[in-house]
């Protein structure tokens, strides 16, 4: 099953002119989920003037498992913000699957990324007044959409929640208010998801679970995953990852391993985590 085939359309006056989705229930997903091209942003004026990102170019593959990686403050969140559409950029241009990010106004932005984009954030981030089921449809309640009962059936499944999703998040453990934001972030079949050093506040053994579902929704389930991490160990579940240095993309690394990882980032002046002193 690929998500495409399932995955309806039902905005309609909200969406711009420039924003063409013309496919059918049948036509494939766009090679590319999402698209930065040359770069700029910047942070503040004048002397005090940050070039966060300087000419930042980067492919993001669909249904494929995307690890980010650089030396702190070389541009990975801002990145990633532009990817997601949460900010805007200086110069260059910013795609999700075929939509300019230039072309839209704020709303636009927030409308296109209620549709398209989900997010796992490393703090979980789930509202602590609705049950885990609740936290799971969030997005489509927020979007007006209807929930797809089969498909939310199955990500809770897939994630070992159904026990839990009657519990608040205090109720459950890391792990699981995760894999919960992970169901969340999922439930609306989102062209890009979106992940901040997602394993950064679990143990080992359940960020080895929830970095196994993301490597399992890019290759099951058509999935395109992007995520930011300083952990090697992390990163090597991807299908790839790219390095950032200054604002930069200097380097991607194909069926990554540990090893091959920490000698690329040793390569760009920083000391990536192996994520075995967890
Ligand atoms: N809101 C902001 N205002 C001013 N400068 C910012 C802002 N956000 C980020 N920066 C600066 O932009 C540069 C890139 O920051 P960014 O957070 O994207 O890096 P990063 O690679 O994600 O870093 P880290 O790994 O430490 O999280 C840094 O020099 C940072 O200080």
């Amino acid at each position: 099953m690929t998500l495409t085939e399932t995955h309806t359309e039902t905005h309609t006056e909200t969406h711009t002119e420039t924003h063409t989705e013309t496919h059918t229930e049948t036509s494939p997903r766009t090679a590319v989920a999402a698209l930065a091209r040359d770069v700029v942003k910047i942070y503040g004026r004048g002397d005090t003037a940050v070039r966060a990102l300087d000419g930042a170019t980067l492919s993001i593959p669909a249904g494929r498992f995307t690890a980010v990686m650089g030396p702190s403050g070389s541009g990975k969140s801002t990145l990633m913000h532009a990817l997601a559409g949460l900010d805007t950029v200086n110069e260059g241009q910013v795609l999700i699957g075929d939509t300019d990010l230039a072309g839209l106004s704020e709303r636009q932005r927030t409308l296109l990324r209620r549709e398209h984009v989900g997010f796992v954030f490393q703090s979980f981030n789930l509202v602590p007044t609705l049950t885990a089921a609740e936290n799971i449809e969030l997005p489509l309640t927020l979007a007006g959409r209807r929930a797809d009962r089969a498909w939310i059936d199955e990500l809770v499944e897939m994630l070992g929640l159904a026990d839990r999703l009657l519990h608040r998040p205090a109720e459950l453990s890391g792990g699981q208010q995760q894999r919960v934001a992970v169901a969340r972030a999922l439930a609306a079949r989102p062209r890009i998801v979106f992940a901040d050093e997602p394993t950064g506040n679990l143990d080992s053994r359940a960020g080895e679970a929830l970095l196994g579902f993301l490597r399992h929704a890019a290759h099951e389930l058509g999935q395109t995953i992007v995520m930011v991490t300083h952990d090697a160990t992390a990163a090597a579940y991807a299908d790839q990852v790219v390095f950032l240095a200054d604002g930069r993309v200097v380097g991607e690394l194909p069926a990554p391993t540990v090893p091959e990882i920490l000698s690329r980032m040793a390569g760009l002046g920083s000391a990536a985590r192996s994520g075995k002193e967890k």
